[in-house]
């Protein structure tokens, strides 16, 4: 059970080529190694899975950076769905063109070139589409997955599957674009299942895969008559993606790949390992390491466009903020509905007032759930576009905190606030209401902080609940309402530094007790007493050392989070 066995599988084998400008497609049957290869050329497979062998790109050996300065244009198309096309692909221009070679006017001209160049004019406007919301077509949004691709010209492009479910003409004319740049010098390197005639035979370069062994490599034209050679023969009328298919089918004797085997003995194969020999040779890694790819934009440009869209997001899906502001408003009515005009005679008079606070803070943490679910939801487009070279890690986390968790998580607190504390005719004070308000937001940014980090560690919703739910419940145990902490095991009661349900109902009540008289009918009894009955510092250091703590929480989770985006797994 907590022991891990790796099984080890060996998914390319003896995979050796060139590839030149011009338009290079890997082709094979499913599960024949094409994506696999496709992602060991471009840089994105975990290195720590290549025993052994180079990817060399210009003489430079491949490391992550080609990242940054190649494309890739993936298989699901990833983009951000409450957004225009025009709007995704300005987003692409904005972030990835440097700001010294292109203007504003340079870089809204490329856009409007790449809509023009991909036949995307009529739907330029349209949303993308979410799961609620109806958008663009599916050609469409892979056309427009290009486009952000298109944006920087890139002279190295990699596509996964492009004409994958696609009809045959939105796949044709996908191809016959590629095929264009291939023509500018450009080098095109892409996967692909079962094309049609017409695509065929726009291919310069194939390599087909079975098995994860090549099993021919070289111009797509000599390709029918090097099978012909072996004894396969194409008929007529037959395309010969399909013969290539069904070429492969069947040839597997046990472990041994036949067709592989004679492919590495072919004359063909020998010229390109001989070649391969002479690069290697006059390679020194020392010499030709390569430069640094960096950003191409500033870090300060790319918080301003990253959290612009954040803000456009929120704004265009606005049911959850909608249902934080409802949930506040119907919360702090019920609250205020429940303690209306606290008395100040007793017992009432603590017993409401201290329910009272602990409810509140219930609702603060409890209330801002919904926070769970920020880096989740955008995981797949983070690592997409972060490992493309869009933004940085740190502008994306920024970017959260100033669109999401100021105007989402802040804002609606002053509303919760305010309601309930004129409903219960608490002290009527401005400091102390001011007080009041501080702790509250400080009581929901310390929760959002800890959800934000549950966010970033959590690879699923359902591994989320589970996980904020244990600090949550555990937290509101040691929180000095359910249950006596001085009576409580020593070997525990240290939780109660970290719970923030604590913290806020210790401050809350400092603010509302402090120098209060409550009277009975033959006693009386002062907020104070109440409070060194039960051991709570209200000097004025004891209060803020509450909203130090929430404080330091919050900056601890926040610390965290940042790590935990920088720690997701980049590579495929
Ligand atoms: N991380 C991995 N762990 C285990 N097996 C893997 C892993 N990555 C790839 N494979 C296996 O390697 C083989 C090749 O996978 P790959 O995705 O490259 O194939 P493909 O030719 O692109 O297939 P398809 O056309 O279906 O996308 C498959 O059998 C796959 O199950």
């Amino acid at each position: 059970m907590f022991s891990r066995q790796w099984v080890e599988k060996d998914i390319l084998r003896d995979v050796s080529g060139i590839l030149n400008p011009g338009m290079n497609a890997i082709m094979g049957p499913t599960g024949s190694g094409k994506t696999s290869l496709l992602d060991v050329i471009a840089g994105r497979k975990d290195p720590k899975g290549l025993k052994s062998g180079q990817v060399l790109v210009d003489n430079t050996i491949v490391t992550s950076d080609l990242r940054l300065c190649s494309a890739y244009v993936v298989q699901n198309d990833i983009l951000m769905g409450t957004l225009t096309v025009r709007e995704n692909l300005a987003f692409s221009a904005n972030l990835r063109l440097s700001r010294k070679e292109y203007s504003s006017a340079d870089k809204q001209m490329r856009v409007d070139s790449v809509i023009q160049e991909l036949g995307l004019k009529d739907c330029a406007d349209t949303k993308i589409g979410t799961m609620f919301l109806r958008g663009v077509s599916g050609g469409e949004k892979k056309r427009c997955s290009i486009g952000m691709e298109l944006i920087t010209s890139p002279s190295l492009l990699f596509l996964d599957e492009p004409t994958t479910g696609l009809d045959a003409n939105t796949a044709n004319s996908i191809m016959e674009l590629l095929q264009k740049l291939s023509k500018k010098g450009k080098t095109v390197i892409f996967s692909i299942h079962q094309p049609r005639y017409s695509i065929f035979s726009q291919f310069d370069h194939l390599t087909l895969m079975n098995k994860g062994e090549i099993i021919y490599a070289g111009a797509a034209t000599k390709a029918i008559t090097y099978f012909e050679e072996l004894g396969y023969k194409c008929e007529p009328f037959n395309n010969p993606a399909d013969f290539f298919l069904d070429v492969t089918n069947g040839t597997m004797v046990e472990n041994e790949n036949p067709l592989a085997v004679i492919y590495r003995k072919s004359p063909h194969f020998l010229n390109v390992k001989d070649r391969l020999t002479q690069i290697s040779d006059g390679f020194d890694p020392e010499v030709t390491k390569g430069d640094r790819v960096g950003y191409a934009t500033p870090f300060y440009y790319q918080l301003m466009l990253v959290s612009g869209r954040t803000v456009r997001n929120i704004l265009r899906n606005p049911q959850t903020s909608y249902a934080q502001l409802f949930l506040n408003i119907f919360f702090g009515i019920l609250v205020g509905l429940i303690y209306y005009q606290i008395p100040h005679t007793l017992p009432e008079a603590l017993q409401n007032r201290t329910g009272a606070f602990f409810f509140l803070v219930i609702n603060m943490v409890f209330g801002n759930l919904s926070a769970v679910e920020l880096f989740i939801s955008e995981r797949v487009l983070f690592i997409h576009e972060n490992s493309s070279g869009f933004y940085r890690t740190s502008v994306y986390f920024l970017s959260k905190v100033f669109a999401d968790l100021i105007p989402n998580r802040i804002l609606p607190v002053f509303i919760f606030s305010a309601i309930p504390y004129f409903m219960m005719g608490l002290k009527p004070d401005v400091e102390a209401f001011f007080l009041y308000c501080v702790t509250m937001s400080m009581v929901s940014l310390s929760a959002v902080s800890l959800a934000f980090l549950i966010s970033a560690s959590a690879g699923s919703f359902a591994m989320a609940n589970i996980l904020i739910a244990l600090p949550y419940v555990v937290m509101m145990v040691f929180g000095g309402f359910l249950v006596n902490l001085n009576s409580m095991l020593s070997g525990m009661s240290w939780l109660k530094w970290a719970s923030i349900f604590r913290y806020g109902y210790n401050a809350l009540a400092i603010i509302e007790l402090k120098d209060q008289v409550f009277t009975s009918n033959y006693t009386s009894m002062t907020g104070d007493m109440y409070l060194d009955h039960q051991e709570i510092d209200y000097s004025t250091w004891g209060f803020w050392q509450n909203q130090v703590a929430l404080t330091g929480i919050m900056c601890v989770c926040l610390i965290l989070t940042y790590v935990q985006l920088r720690r997701i797994n980049r590579w495929k």
